[in-house]
């Protein structure tokens, strides 16, 4: 009976999503203004729920980045509340890798930081980097690796980090279409082998529709939700698929229509 009481309080708070952001908002001193503010977010509220892949699509300049790192707690809101269900994996353009230590080493480091016994620490290092195929790179120093293999590097420590959500901004921004669709495969594969939430930010709108189960579009000055869509078709899908290209089209011409609403180009 005990027991039983003790788990229904546990079930009671226990957390139902990876982030939640509630009435977000965020200003910045606006440039050639002196004291004057510009609000880049407005009201934004979205949750992540657990194992959920979410896309942040937008023109640019309307908030992306700034959202996400709300969400990584690298910066503060300036109204409104983040909560995240522990502390999220990081993933930017830049790989943020440490380049005086070897592939293997890096990925041993995030598993020493979250705490894995050293036994373990070198075989599950394999393990993740066999699953972004570089079961040969164990050994190398990340300045030895293209630019491609770093940011595999990166996806492969991800899942090292004991994190429940992995937060990336234009991971494959940088990379050539080949590369990146390698990468799109491999990314997809750990977030259904791993049950990792996932927030993207993109403004690649073939991209968004490749990876996500849903995608949230940002209008711009100020940043706030304007539509979102869920994705339903089914992993793994390909960049050329004419389901892929259909669903792009639709969120294509929302987002055009968000630009010329905004002024941009
Ligand atoms: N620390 C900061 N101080 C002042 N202004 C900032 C700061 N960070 C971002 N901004 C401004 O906030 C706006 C949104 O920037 P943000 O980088 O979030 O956009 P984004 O949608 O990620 O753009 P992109 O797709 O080009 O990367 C821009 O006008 C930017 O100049």
């Amino acid at each position: 009976m005990a027991t039983t009481i003790a788990k229904a309080a546990e079930d009671a708070t226990a957390v139902t999503y990876a982030a939640r952001v509630e009435h977000v908002s965020k200003s910045f001193p606006a440039p050639g203004t002196p004291g004057g503010r510009q609000r880049v977010l407005d009201d934004i509220r979205l949750d992540v729920a657990p194992g959920e892949f979410v896309t942040l699509l937008g023109a640019s300049g309307c908030g992306k980045s700034t959202l996400l790192n709300l969400v990584a707690a690298l910066d503060q809101p300036s109204t409104g509340t983040i909560a995240t269900d522990g502390r999220p994996a990081l993933m930017f353009q830049e790989h943020a890798l440490f380049p005086w230590l070897t592939a293997g080493k890096n990925i041993e480091l995030a598993l020493k930081l979250s705490g894995a016994a050293k036994p373990e620490r070198r075989a599950e290092a394999e393990r993740l980097l066999e699953l972004v195929r570089l079961q040969d790179a164990h050994r190398k120093r990340v300045h030895e690796l293209s630019g491609g293999m770093r940011q595999r590097v990166a996806l492969a420590r991800a899942p090292a980090q004991d994190s429940r959500l992995l937060l990336m901004d234009e991971p494959f921004a940088a990379l050539d279409a080949i590369t990146r669709d390698v990468l799109h495969d491999e990314l997809t594969r750990i977030w259904s082998e791993t049950g990792l939430s996932v927030l993207f930010v993109t403004h690649n709108v073939r991209e968004t529709v490749r990876l996500a189960q849903r995608v949230v579009l940002l209008s711009s000055r100020p940043g706030r939700i304007a539509r979102e869509w869920t994705v339903g078709i089914p992993q793994p899908r390909r960049i050329e698929d004419s389901a892929v290209a259909e669903v792009s089209v639709e969120i294509t011409e929302e987002l055009r229509g968000e630009i010329r609403r905004h002024g941009q180009h």
